[in-house]
């Protein structure tokens, strides 16, 4: 089973006067893992349901693997979406609510479930309204990839998951992602920590999609330049600064464009060290303002 590939072509979903999602256009590759990333109320969401064919769109287009998921029951049992506690019911054992999900998706793997469950901590006797906030989420986490979905989509579901528990998150997923790949959207706006999973990214902002490409292509949209202070400002001079940090007696700048490969060998022979450009530099420049 491969994953799905997702065309979202001038999409916008209005809540009554409210456009969450704007005219929005992008494509996520099959068998990748994007992020999703935007600010509060960017339009998330609203966009992760649609595609999950909980919301029609107001206009424009989404094919998954080539077609209108809208009312598709075939297309649906290959497409998961976990929001917080995974839509569960809140009153029944953990137990209980997993072989009701298993009947729903034809890729479920029971006994992965039973590893993630104990991975974190939660006994299969509980019924999610008696759970933590964090033991919820990971219960959403466990439907997310025990379903092994085609398209996964894990809308924010590491909300009150403390830090060890959303590393372990982290590594259980990219661990059977590499056994099984498929398509996988995990919405965040927790980049610094996502963004070593991600392979695509797709910046929302204001119901727009801002930027789309592959995580690569974007880190290699700007530059972190590291080195004495008086040689990063000099080679900084005339650029667009993300971010400045001094570390210690060095100082790191982060620039957008401007440094093509030329320029980078020329820096590094001065003695200022060209790296990649950190995703959270760029998303809060590019989405920071209240344009
Ligand atoms: N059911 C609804 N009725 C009216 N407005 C809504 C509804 N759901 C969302 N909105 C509005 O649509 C916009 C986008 O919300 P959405 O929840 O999709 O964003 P988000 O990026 O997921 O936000 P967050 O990161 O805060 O969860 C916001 O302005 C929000 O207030």
């Amino acid at each position: 089973m491969t994953g799905l590939t997702v065309e979202v072509e001038d999409l916008s979903v209005h809540h009554g006067e409210v456009r969450a999602v704007d005219h929005a256009t992008f494509t996520l590759p099959a068998d990748s893992v994007t992020g999703l990333l935007g600010r509060n109320g960017s339009g998330k969401s609203t966009l992760l349901s649609a595609v999950a064919s909980m919301r029609r769109p107001t206009s424009g287009r989404i094919l998954v693997d080539g077609e209108d998921p809208f009312e598709n029951e075939a297309l649906m049992e290959r497409i998961c979406l976990v929001r917080e506690a995974g839509d569960l019911l809140p009153d029944e054992r953990i137990v209980t609510n997993l072989a009701y999900v298993a009947t729903a998706r034809p890729t479920w793997d029971d006994d992965l479930a039973g590893r993630l469950l104990d991975a974190f901590r939660l006994d299969p006797r509980a019924r999610p309204r008696q759970l933590s906030r964090g033991a919820r989420s990971a219960l959403g986490v466990v439907v997310g990839i025990a379903s092994r979905a085609p398209l996964t989509m894990l809308d924010e579901v590491y909300l009150g998951m403390d830090a060890p528990s959303r590393y372990r998150f982290y590594e259980l997923l990219l661990d059977d992602y590499a056994e099984h790949p498929r398509t996988i959207v995990l919405s965040s706006h927790l980049i610094q920590e996502v963004e070593r999973l991600l392979e695509h990214v797709v910046v929302l902002h204001e119901g727009r999609a801002l930027l789309t490409g592959s995580a690569d292509e974007l880190r290699a949209r700007g530059a972190t330049l590291t080195g004495r202070p008086a040689d990063v400002d000099a080679a900084a001079a005339g650029l667009t600064v993300l971010s400045e940090r001094h570390l210690g007696p060095t100082k790191q700048t982060t620039v957008l464009d401007g440094v093509d490969a030329a320029r980078a060998a020329a820096l590094e022979r001065s003695g200022v060290e060209v790296g990649p450009v950190d995703l959270q530099d760029l998303f809060v420049h590019l989405t920071g303002r209240n344009s």
